[in-house]
């Protein structure tokens, strides 16, 4: 069993040597993390990469192989947990309700479960845009006024530590705006977020730091700024201007960047370091207006997730 010290229990979520096996198949595969408690932390990875198994296990809903896991300070599985699993808020990733109840007695279904207060219910229909629809038979809800209703189960007790496995699938732009609002207003008050998704470009602008699974290991952990840095993947560079003036542009950038521009219809296409990106815009400098438009762009975080994932 690997060994908690007192830095973890000062993690919201605190990993050391976590196996999950299912007969041969290592779903998760020796995952150590930190968490610490207000962030708002992504874990992304391919269908089958192991991120539910990760979830199930620090939400004590599956033993782990091995390892040791600690949320919310608390040992998950020991004899304290029961109470600290009150602080903990779940939305999984096909979230189960009963399409004969209404949207309110949903919530007063889960409150009971949770054993919070059932007068907490009507402000968190509120809080998820669902209070006009509170009297209306789930069966009745679209996809993503059911996305909505279960982000509002998750809220129930309110929760220490969110697990959101997926959560805005099925949302619509507006709805996507708003659950991260309200992300942000949880986190400013302490609360320690972990969310799966596989649309990238959203977490992207979104978590404080993620982490990258793959066969069930973490390939690499830490903001989009950190991971770019680490990859090292080119910065695409894209510079208008007349073909009378790409000569003496490309001459200026290849022997600033060591890189040389490619032509395009509209004028040069770059792909450099990063660490190049003042110095592509000192040698296109003299060129003054003649630039017509300069667009730069950062390696992505889908473009890093293929480079390890991979
Ligand atoms: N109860 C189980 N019994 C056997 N294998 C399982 C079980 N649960 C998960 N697995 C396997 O473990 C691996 C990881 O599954 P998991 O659901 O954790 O992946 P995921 O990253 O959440 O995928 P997705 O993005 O598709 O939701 C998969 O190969 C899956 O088939």
């Amino acid at each position: 069993m690997a060994s908690i010290s007192p830095a973890s229990e000062q993690m919201a979520i605190s990993l050391r040597g976590v196996h999950k096996h299912f007969g041969a198949l290592h779903a998760v595969d020796g995952v150590d993390l930190d968490i610490p408690p207000g962030e708002l932390f992504g874990l992304i990875g391919h269908n089958g990469a192991g991120k539910s198994t990760l979830f199930k296990m620090m939400l004590g809903l599956l033993a782990p192989t091995a390892g040791s896991i600690l949320v919310a300070g608390t040992p998950v599985g020991g004899r304290h947990f029961r109470a600290a699993r009150r602080q903990l808020g779940y939305l999984p990733e096909n979230v189960v309700l009963y399409d004969n109840l209404d949207g309110l007695e949903t919530l007063h279904f889960f409150a009971r479960l949770k054993g919070a207060p059932l007068q907490d219910c009507p402000a968190m229909l509120e809080k998820v845009g669902l209070a006009h629809a509170g009297k209306r038979p789930v069966r009745e809800y679209s996809k993503g006024m059911r996305q909505r209703l279960g982000f509002a189960q998750a809220l129930l007790g309110k929760p220490r530590v969110l697990f959101l496995d997926e959560p805005t699938n099925g949302l619509d732009p507006q709805a996507i705006r708003d659950f991260y609002a309200t992300l942000r207003d949880l986190q400013a008050g302490g609360v320690t977020v972990i969310i799966t998704s596989h649309i990238l470009a959203e977490l992207q602008e979104r978590v404080d730091r993620l982490a990258i699974l793959a066969s069930g290991q973490v390939q690499a952990v830490g903001s989009v700024q950190e991971l770019r840095e680490r990859t090292g993947l080119p910065l695409i560079v894209e510079v208008d201007m007349a073909p009378e003036d790409c000569h003496e542009a490309l001459h200026a950038l290849l022997a600033t960047t060591g890189a040389k521009p490619a032509q395009t219809p509209t004028g040069l296409q770059l792909q450099c370091a990063r660490t190049h990106k003042m110095a592509v815009l000192a040698a296109l400098a003299p060129l003054g207006a003649r630039v017509r438009d300069l667009r730069l762009q950062e390696p992505s975080l889908e473009d890093m997730f293929f480079g390890l994932s991979a």
